[in-house]
């Protein structure tokens, strides 16, 4: 483990958030134990990991999804690899929610063996990019950049929490068959919740009945989210991770060709090289424009 970095921590060749990694979980990652039930949900930063923990949430804890019991949404679908929440996850009943934001090479070994489900979720890489840069500038314990120029420059050399975008996806594509996993596209799930909600049921499962399934939808919606103090992150932000600046939050929500307002046309072009570089050939389609909805 590489502790010399303010902000990233080394670990394995992997950049975690220095500043809540749980140093003590990660010496013994690899054989951290896995039961049949555990159920993570990973992405690479800014793909939408608080909205399917908020989905996650809402299909498992009827008290979530009925708002009957107050229970931060971090609190019910920890990450693994970050301090973070109140609850330690060891001791946790089953079935164990887990967030993640490590490569696939991390995952423990009981995970190799599908012995967890896995939900990953994907997004357009140059809205992933430009919602990385304002989160980074708001949020204390990441590295912030001058302007996106400056952050694009860490974004594709991978010195960030994450580490290179492409090798985050690519990696747990390739490996795919290792893993008992669901990849989920971002776009999608905003073009339709209902039926993202329907298949990440149907892939964990868990029966839901009409009622349940309009419960969850509705505490999935932006419009929900944002303003529900359990789901928007808010107080964890403001005592737990620290805020550089007032401005800013986890739910910004940009509309899916956003990324068009902040690049340039050099810095798109530049984006679509290394783009066609590392993704040559990688059979799963993102979504770029609205148009393409
Ligand atoms: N209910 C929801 N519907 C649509 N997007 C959501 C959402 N909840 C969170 N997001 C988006 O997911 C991104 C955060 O991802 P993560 O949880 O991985 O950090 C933010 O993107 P933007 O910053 O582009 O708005 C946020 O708006
Ligand atoms: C524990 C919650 C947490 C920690 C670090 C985060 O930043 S990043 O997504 O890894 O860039 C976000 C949430």
């Amino acid at each position: 483990m590489d502790n010399t970095d303010t902000y990233l921590l080394n670990f394995k060749g992997y950049y975690l958030a220095h500043f809540t990694a749980n140093t003590d979980l990660l010496k013994n990652l690899d054989d951290f134990e896995i039961r049949d039930d555990d159920v993570f949900i990973v992405t690479y930063p800014k793909s939408g990991t608080i909205w399917a923990q908020q989905i996650l949430s809402s299909i498992y804890f009827e008290g979530h999804r009925n708002k009957t019991e107050m229970v931060e949404t971090l609190d019910g679908v920890p990450f693994l690899e970050y301090a973070a929440g109140k609850i330690d996850q060891l001791k946790r009943p089953s079935p164990r929610l887990f967030s993640s934001h490590l490569p696939y090479y991390l995952a423990p070994k009981g995970v190799k063996n599908k012995r967890a489900k896995i939900i990953y979720i994907y997004r357009n890489p140059k809205n992933i990019l430009v919602s990385y840069f304002h989160f980074s500038n708001m949020m204390a314990g990441l590295q912030a950049a001058d302007d996106i120029e400056d952050f694009m420059k860490m974004f594709f050399d991978g010195k960030v929490t994450g580490s290179l975008c492409f090798d985050h996806i690519r990696g747990w594509y390739e490996h795919r068959h290792d893993f008992n996993i669901l990849f989920m596209m971002y776009e999608e799930m905003r073009k339709d919740l209902r039926s993202s909600v329907l298949k990440i049921s149907s892939f964990l499962e868990r029966q839901l009945n009409e009622e349940d399934v309009e419960a969850v939808v509705k505490q999935a919606t932006f419009e929900n989210m944002k303003f529900d103090p359990q789901a928007n992150y808010e107080q964890i932000l403001k005592h737990d991770l620290g805020r550089r600046t007032d401005e800013g939050s986890f739910l910004a929500q940009r509309c899916v060709g956003d990324w068009k307002h902040h690049l340039t046309v050099e810095q798109n072009e530049r984006f679509d090289r290394i783009f066609q570089s590392k993704m040559k050939d990688f059979p799963l389609k993102f979504i770029w424009d609205l148009n393409e909805e």
